[in-house]
């Protein structure tokens, strides 16, 4: 399984996007992940879909934006239309998650579902089909910087057995406190997209850390 690895923009220094973008990409990077907060469904605030586009033009790299927002469907066309590649939408963040994910297909893009750690990996057994990605979050979401949280190894497996059972092409991406020691539990229970931002902005080897978590994969 070829393992992606998508830093995240939060960790970068804010005062040289575009050349935190350009460094990561030629570091090897293979997608940018992108947090968009909203103070209402995390404690935090990030950027909205204009540094999305103003950050497009600067690189080829898919964009992968983590909405945690709420609700989030007002906002799906802002974010397809400033370039988004991928737009992945919180479990927990709306009572009709399928309504929320059609949308996005139907903005051309593709759709991922989002867990938070206390979330079960039974409550996306009824979208395998409408999502092109999962992402399991082993912090909860609002902060870099945190801790992983352990107890989610299993999930990401039962996770990875729903997605080879349901026969389609579906990224499993995980998310938070991924660092060297880290990657190689989440690659092991199934896992083929890394998100890290710490680990990536936080190094003085750009190169060097994307290769570490990609452990020879
Ligand atoms: O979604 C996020 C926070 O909600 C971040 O992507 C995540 O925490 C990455 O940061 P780090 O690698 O430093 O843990």
């Amino acid at each position: 399984m070829s393992v992606r690895i998508a830093p995240s923009l939060l960790a970068a220094d804010f005062t040289r996007l575009g050349e935190e973008l350009r460094a990561i990409e030629a570091a090897g990077a293979d997608w940018l992940h992108l947090d968009i907060m909203d103070g209402h469904f995390v404690p935090n605030i990030s950027y909205g879909p204009a540094l999305v586009k103003a950050l497009r033009p600067l690189s080829a790299m898919p964009f992968d934006v983590h909405l945690m927002i709420e609700p989030a469907d007002p906002y799906l066309e802002a974010f397809a239309d400033a370039g988004a590649d991928v737009i992945s939408v919180h479990v927990e963040a709306g009572p009709h998650i399928h309504r929320s994910l059609q949308a996005i297909r139907k903005l051309g893009k593709k759709a991922g579902v989002v867990l938070c750690p206390a979330t079960p990996a039974s409550s996306i057994e009824y979208l395998m089909d409408l999502v092109d990605l999962v992402l399991v979050m082993t912090v909860n979401p609002g902060f870099g910087g945190q801790s992983f949280i352990q107890n989610q190894l299993p999930k990401i497996s039962a996770i990875r057995r729903m997605i080879e059972a349901s026969g389609r092409d579906i990224a499993l991406e995980v998310d938070g406190g991924v660092t060297a020691s880290t990657a190689p539990l989440c690659l092991e229970a199934g896992a083929d997209v890394l998100v890290a931002g710490t680990a990536v902005f936080g190094a003085k080897d750009y190169a060097a850390a994307i290769a570490a978590l990609r452990g020879g994969r």
